[in-house]
């Protein structure tokens, strides 16, 4: 015996064949038409019947129906007569098929009402707010909840050192660096709470990673609904603008940086305290001449819109690799108080359309940030060229009409020669300036400033006999040290690096008392060290980055740095010379000829000058336009020049 759920028709048969082949007819003609509900499916539902009772009765030749209960029986009769008028009434089977539809039909209908009208009762009595993991909102809400009393203490939460949201992850900041930062949050499953002396529930759920989800998102994804009784939504509202809130002040001291996902969305990667652009080493004049004009730049908006003009500002920073380019641009985001949104135009998963969605999607106001943007067409030439953006996709970017008004285009590269003139062509760079290596003045400001008063006095005695463990100095970013030079063996600790060698050398005091227990040094006795160590280092040979990467590996001991330096310059010339050796960067600079530190170009100024070198390659007409200061400043700077340069010869003789 089969029976359909609502008990309005049955068929009797004991035909274990027929009583499957039955069951799955009525089976699927009432679910075809329950589960959608439409004439349509409904069609379906009475084919399926049908053919199900036509096929099964032919296989064994029963007809036998049994009777209904009573309320059921009405509901019978006017199916069959409904059926009769359709022309079904004389074929038993097809009556029978299309009556399973109807009732099916009806089902569907009662159980979709059903759930409206709940849905309905539900929405007059309750606010809900629902939070998707592949929206920002969604960092809000966790980062709220991960504060809120009851995560401290709910007896289901989950224990994590981001919140992940989509892809993204977001680092628990704000750890003393050895342990991550944690955040427990209420575990998936139903949660109630209070807020403002009122009572909320949450409801927190994994959703599945299916076909399509994993497609849009790449990861799983979560939901977050958040309930409570009533009709206002103030009380919700303002628990979403207080998560928002809090987010943001997390963010305040930090520059966050996003950047773009393979599915053509930007992912919020990192946040990172702000840099001061103080710890910034360049040529003054430069660093201030940027710093304002991008705050003069952000806060013009209309004077751009009375000239019709596009309120976008592009510049471009060149030079050798760890000449500080990228660091200056994370030091410009801090001083502006605005995020940086980095593409890498190498990645294959970038195309015209996504890029170009990319940069429309940028918030109004940040700098969008394209590193080493000559790579990507290099790299293009040898690989497979149908991939990746074209370079006419990547100027209708950064400048079509789609493109993001309000925002500053960053662009860096080791080879300006590479780039094409129309990439770089005022109205797109308004600001190129070079990065050049480090100058004397340059190399002892470093020095100051990794040495900040007060350091502590270490007492050091060396013999000349000093014979301390040659060891790599602890290298900098990037950095591809192959150092024989004098340097202690361990570089990394506060006291490691003075402590005596086993053989007895060098002849440092035995008991050198810890930093924090001695005074510091005094400003002018690190002065002093900061001219010695420059007078060592060449005018314009290695990066900032090459000298940090030395400078780590005396992080206390600023003496130590002075007393090897002369070693570390002649290694490094040596290992340039035989090529069997590096420090620090791979150093392919471009423009090693090039004596100037900086060049600035200002589209105006180019303009002023009106004119493009005559002759020569593409390099050195790009050099053409470059503004070097007035000649009252170039002269000052070219006898600063030939000063120190005497002082270092003379230093070394
Ligand atoms: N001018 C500078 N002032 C302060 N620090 C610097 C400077 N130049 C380099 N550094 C330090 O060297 C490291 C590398 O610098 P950064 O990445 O900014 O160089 P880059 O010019 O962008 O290099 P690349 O061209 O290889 O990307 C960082 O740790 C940074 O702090």
């Amino acid at each position: 015996m089969v029976g359909m759920s609502g008990g309005a028709s049955a068929v009797a048969t004991n035909h274990p064949l027929l009583l499957a082949t039955v069951a799955r007819g009525a089976t699927s003609a009432a679910t075809a038409a329950a589960t959608r509900g439409s004439p349509y499916f409904l069609g379906n539902g009475l084919t399926l019947g049908r053919n199900a009772l036509v096929g099964g009765l032919a296989l064994t030749g029963h007809r036998s129906f049994v009777s209904l209960p009573e309320g059921a029986q009405e509901v019978g009769k006017m199916v069959s007569n409904a059926a009769d008028k359709m022309g079904l009434g004389d074929n038993q089977f097809a009556a029978g098929g299309f009556q399973l539809a109807l009732i099916g039909g009806l089902l569907a209908g009662i159980r979709i009402l059903g759930s409206h009208a709940l849905e309905y009762l539900k929405k007059q009595i309750v606010v809900t707010a629902e939070f998707d993991s592949r929206d920002e909102s969604y960092s809000w809400i966790l980062n709220w909840l991960s504060d809120h009393p009851y995560s401290k203490k709910a007896t289901q939460f989950s224990v994590s050192t981001t919140i992940a949201r989509g892809a993204q992850k977001i680092n628990g900041e704000g750890g003393d660096g050895a342990i991550a930062a944690t955040y427990f949050l209420p575990a998936p499953g139903l949660h109630f709470f209070w807020f403002k002396n009122r009572l909320l529930w949450m409801y927190r759920e994994r959703v599945r990673p299916t076909g399509a989800t994993v497609a849009t998102s790449g990861s799983p994804v979560e939901n977050i609904t958040i309930s409570t009784l009533g009709r206002s939504r103030e009380l919700i509202q303002s628990l979403i603008l207080e998560a928002q809130r809090k987010f943001i002040d997390r963010d305040k001291s930090r520059t966050v940086i996003f950047a773009a996902d393979q599915y053509g969305n930007w992912r919020r990667t990192k946040s990172r305290p702000k840099r001061p652009l103080d710890t910034i080493v360049m040529d003054p004049k430069l660093k201030s001449y940027i710093v304002d004009d991008a705050k003069e730049f952000f806060a013009s908006e209309s004077w751009y819109a009375e000239r019709g003009l596009p309120f976008r500002r592009g510049l471009l920073l060149y030079g050798s690799p760890g000449t500080g380019k990228t660091s200056f641009i994370h030091a410009l985001a801090g001083e502006l108080g605005l995020n940086i949104y980095v593409v890498n135009l190498s990645s294959k998963n970038l195309t015209d359309d996504t890029l170009s969605e990319l940069v429309a999607d940028t918030p109004s106001r940040c700098l969008l940030l394209i590193e080493d943007v000559d790579a990507a067409f290099i790299q293009r030439k040898s690989k497979d060229a149908a991939t990746g953006i074209t370079f006419s996709g990547l100027l209708n970017s950064v400048d079509g009409v789609s493109a993001q008004e309000g925002r500053m285009l960053c662009m860096t590269t080791n080879h300006l020669e590479r780039l094409d003139e129309a990439l770089i062509r005022p109205g797109r760079v308004d600001i190129r300036a070079k990065l050049g290596k480090a100058t004397q003045s340059q190399a002892a400001e470093l020095f100051m400033k990794f040495f900040p008063q007060p350091v502590a006095t270490t007492d050091l005695n060396f013999s000349s006999a000093d014979t301390t463990k040659k060891t790599p100095p602890r290298s900098g970013r990037r950095q591809s040290v192959d150092y024989k030079g004098d340097i202690p063996s361990s570089t990394s600790g506060e006291s490691s690096p003075l402590l005596p060698e086993k053989s007895g050398s060098p002849t440092l005091s035995p008991s050198i008392p810890s930093s924090s227990s001695k005074p510091g040094r005094t400003q002018e006795e690190i002065e002093r060290m900061a001219a010695q160590f420059s007078r060592v280092i060449p005018d314009q040979q290695f990066s900032i980055a090459q000298l940090q990467g030395f400078l780590m590996g005396y992080k206390k001991t600023p003496e130590l740095a002075v007393k090897h330096v002369d070693e570390f310059v002649r290694q490094a010339g040596s290992a340039e010379v035989s090529g069997t050796a590096k420090i620090g960067y791979d150093d392919d600079d471009v423009d090693n000829e090039d004596d100037d530190d900086y060049e600035i170009e200002d589209a105006t100024v180019a303009a002023g000058k009106g004119k493009a070198a005559a002759s020569g390659d593409g390099k050195d007409e790009k050099q053409d336009y470059y503004w070097e200061g007035s000649e009252e400043q170039q002269k000052e700077r070219k006898e600063f020049r030939e000063e120190k340069e005497r002082e270092r010869r003379a230093s070394l003789k």
